[in-house]
């Protein structure tokens, strides 16, 4: 019979109806031969997937059965030995596939513990049809201060719904943050869990490149241990932290990796340091030009930079789509320190607008030619730099808000793990970057050059070399 009345979706009450189940009388033998079958198939199941576990159990048994407790006792005290000597010999071999991967073992059962409650609390459980469904975990890596755990989502969800949930699963599974970035596949995440902290220390100055490769200039070290390597050609560069947070430090790695390309005549750096040469002034031999002071005298750097630019895509255009620097015509990098001094901060109207024009056509025009711009600011806001969107790169360091920190990234950086404002002012040199091909941003720490390590580079590769 047809219902009548009813909408489609909603809950029919129970009828009132007696129902009377089926009285089925079965032997008794046969219900002990059935719950017997089941639970060994438990334990086969169980022997078979936990065979990490259970094979090593099996076989010092046995070897504790056949010859006494010295067998095992000495198994386990060579298998030490074996595993001491490996780790000393080859720790890197050690770590990969001896260490992390028992260590994997035993933090996936961790996981799995408070697995449960931490998707429920977190909002990434799904309730549907009256069940609740809960993401999986499919595999836990371990890595050098981190763990990686791939979970297969319920569908409809997104990487970026964990990346929003992500300081709540730090404080969760307490580690110090939670990266999620899309999965090998599709309908996975892989939630990063940083423990321990890699960029702890100071990174002392790395070595200086004999010939700078332009496309990977050494500046840092990323917190997965990797070098950070900056790519220059085709691009612009814009630093933003808070005062003390280590701008300096990154341009004076920058100018670190490019010092032997200095020495050999095929890098040109100029430096505008309108704070009154406080940054850049001790590294002075180092620069072909050089502007302190004088804005007039920055603001006509910038319109010589313009023009080379401009002349150099006149004469290259349709001959090459990148500039090859060489002692003649070498690649210009303008290092600029507190940008907004130039741009926002300036009272001279004339000067500002001249300086603004040709800041424009060297961010727009200098990137294939040779005529790059490394420049830092405090404040990242449209107001004071409006050209904020001409530089491809950017490097976040200590933030004072969070809403900066998209606005340096680019938009939901702050979401996918970028917390340049919970940088510790007892870290200057951390930051974030968003590196080629990798939609989750990285943690990063600039390597620190001292005074005296810039004077020796100076003395070394500067115009009195
Ligand atoms: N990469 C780094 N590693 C360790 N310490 C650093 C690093 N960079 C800077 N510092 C320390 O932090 C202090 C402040 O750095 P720095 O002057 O470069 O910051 P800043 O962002 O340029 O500040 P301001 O905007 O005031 O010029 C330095 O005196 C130095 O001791």
């Amino acid at each position: 019979m047809p219902l009548i009345n009813i909408i489609r979706g909603e809950t029919i009450p129970v009828a009132p109806l007696n129902v009377r189940t089926p009285f089925v009388k079965l032997p008794i033998w046969l219900v002990v031969v059935w719950e017997t079958i089941k639970g060994l198939a438990w334990l086969v199941t169980t022997y078979v997937r936990h065979w990490y576990a259970t094979l090593p159990a099996t076989g010092l048994t046995w070897l504790y059965l056949e010859h006494g407790w010295q067998a095992p006792v000495a198994l386990a005290g060579g298998l030490a030995v074996v595993a001491t000597g490996w780790a000393f010999a080859d720790r890197p071999s050690w770590l990969r596939f001896g260490w992390w991967p028992v260590l994997a073992r035993v933090r996936r059962l961790v996981y799995r513990r408070r697995w449960m409650a931490a998707m429920v609390t977190a909002k990434l459980s799904v309730s549907y049809d009256k069940r609740t469904i809960i993401p999986q975990i499919q595999r836990v890596r371990c890595r050098a201060g981190c763990d990686e755990v791939t979970v297969r989502m319920v569908t409809g969800q997104i990487p970026d719904d964990f990346a929003r949930a992500s300081e709540r699963l730090a404080h969760t599974f307490g580690v110090r943050q939670v990266k999620a970035m899309p999965g090998p596949t599709y309908a996975t995440v892989v939630l990063v869990l940083m423990r321990g902290d890699t960029l702890h220390q100071t990174i002392d100055p790395l070595p200086v490149p004999y010939l700078p490769d332009f496309t990977a200039l050494p500046i840092g070290v990323r917190e997965d241990g990797d070098l950070y390597r900056l790519r220059l050609f085709g691009t612009q560069v814009l630093i933003v932290g808070a005062t003390g947070s280590g701008k300096g430090s990154v341009i004076w790695s920058i100018v670190r990796a490019l010092a032997g390309g200095v020495g050999a005549g095929v890098v040109e750096l100029w430096g505008l340091d309108p704070k009154g040469g406080m940054e850049l002034g001790i590294g002075r031999p180092l620069f072909a030009r050089f502007a302190s002071r004088d804005f007039a005298e920055m603001a006509a750097m910038l319109e010589q930079a313009a023009a080379t630019a401009q002349e150099r895509a006149a004469r290259l255009a349709g001959r090459t789509r990148q500039h090859e620097p060489t002692p003649d015509e070498p690649l210009i990098v303008l290092l600029i320190d507190e940008l907004a001094n130039l741009t926002a901060y300036l009272t001279e109207r004339q000067l500002k607008d001249r300086i603004k024009a040709a800041l424009g056509i060297v961010l727009t025009q200098g990137r294939a030619v040779g005529v790059h711009v490394v420049a830092a600011i405090q404040d990242p806001r449209k107001e004071v730099l409006p050209a904020r969107g001409l530089f491809p790169t950017r490097i976040g360091l200590r933030l004072s808000e969070p809403a900066e920190v998209d606005m340096v990234l680019g938009d939901g950086m702050r979401d996918r793990g970028a917390l340049c404002d919970r940088i510790p002012q007892t870290q200057p040199g951390v930051g974030y970057v968003v590196l080629e091909g990798d939609p989750t941003p990285m943690r990063v720490r600039l390597s620190f050059c001292d005074d005296t390590t810039v004077r020796d580079m100076a003395d070394a590769y500067g115009a009195a070399a």
